[in-house]
């Protein structure tokens, strides 16, 4: 334990340190993991930092060991954090039974329903608590945070900065659930967290977000169009016809031949750093 974290691991890379740490979270009620990236230029005083959300069946590890952002985040000088994906050792036997609900699968909310409400607080750990633990450990800049995600860490990048739209100066994303309550992975996450209200589906649907009035910084969204899930889970059209009816900027790439996995992420971070980079630092 050093004062409220404990460092599980910490490697040299490009220059800075990529380290795994684990905190008492008092709002989860459990200990809760999470990366960090601290790149160079942070020897010289604090810097702006970057949650890296990831997906279904992911941890704190995926992100940082697959999608090759360090070396980016090194260039332009940004802390890289990367949450796990929910709780973890609950207790809850039903939280392990499926990959794409429960544990690996937060989706990024707090629940309401039982037994779920008691420990999936996963916004709250990462609006209120986890920035307080980064800023007594790290040198980030807590007034220049950016956020991006993959998959159900794209709905949660998306959905956390509509919510939260002044605690984020810059948003992106690779392949997000665009309209989690249209489809079967969002529709059995609310159903499970949240019970029946549609209304506070809604409030955890980006393109509801956006169609009732919510807005943030220009948005950048990659997909490939290889991507087994694209037209069952991620519906990026719905989040483009969201955006052109409400004005709200996105930059929608599609990438012919790229699937799902971080094969396809590693081939444009550098793009999704830099448009960070461009809004943090300005
Ligand atoms: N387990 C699922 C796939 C889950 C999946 O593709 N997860 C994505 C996020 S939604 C991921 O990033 N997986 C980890 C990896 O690719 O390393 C399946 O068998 O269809």
């Amino acid at each position: 334990m050093t004062d409220g974290i404990t460092r599980l691991e910490e490697h040299r890379c490009h220059d800075g340190v990529q380290g795994f740490y684990e905190h008492a979270s008092a709002v989860v009620g459990l200990p809760m993991r999470f990366g960090v990236y601290v790149p160079p230029q942070a020897a010289n005083g604090t810097v702006p930092v970057l949650y890296c959300l990831a997906g279904l069946t992911c941890n704190e590890q995926t992100f940082a060991i697959k999608a090759g952002a360090q070396q980016h985040a090194a260039a332009h000088g940004l802390v890289l954090v990367t949450p796990d994906t929910s709780p973890r050792g609950t207790g809850i036997a039903e939280a392990d039974a499926d990959w794409d609900f429960g544990s690996g699968a937060g989706f990024y909310l707090d629940a309401t329903r039982s037994p779920y409400a008691a420990h999936w607080r996963m916004e709250s750990w990462l609006l209120q608590e986890l920035p307080q633990v980064l800023a007594r450990h790290f040198p980030v800049r807590q007034d220049r945070a950016g956020i991006l995600g993959h998959s159900m860490g794209g709905h949660g990048a998306l959905t956390l900065a509509l919510r939260h739209p002044d605690r984020f100066r810059s948003v992106s994303a690779f392949a997000p659930i665009s309209a989690p309550g249209e489809v079967p992975w969002g529709q059995k996450a609310f159903r499970g967290y949240l019970g029946e209200d549609q209304a506070a589906w809604a409030r955890h649907d980006a393109v509801r977000l956006i169609e009732q009035g919510a807005r943030v910084p220009p948005l950048l969204v990659d997909q490939g169009l290889d991507d087994q899930f694209l037209a069952t889970q991620l519906k990026p059209e719905r989040l483009e016809q969201a955006c052109a009816a409400a004005g709200q900027p996105l930059e929608l790439r599609r990438h012919p031949g790229y699937d799902h996995g971080y094969f396809f992420i590693q081939s444009f971070v550098a793009d999704h750093l830099a448009h960070h980079a461009a809004l943090l630092r300005a």
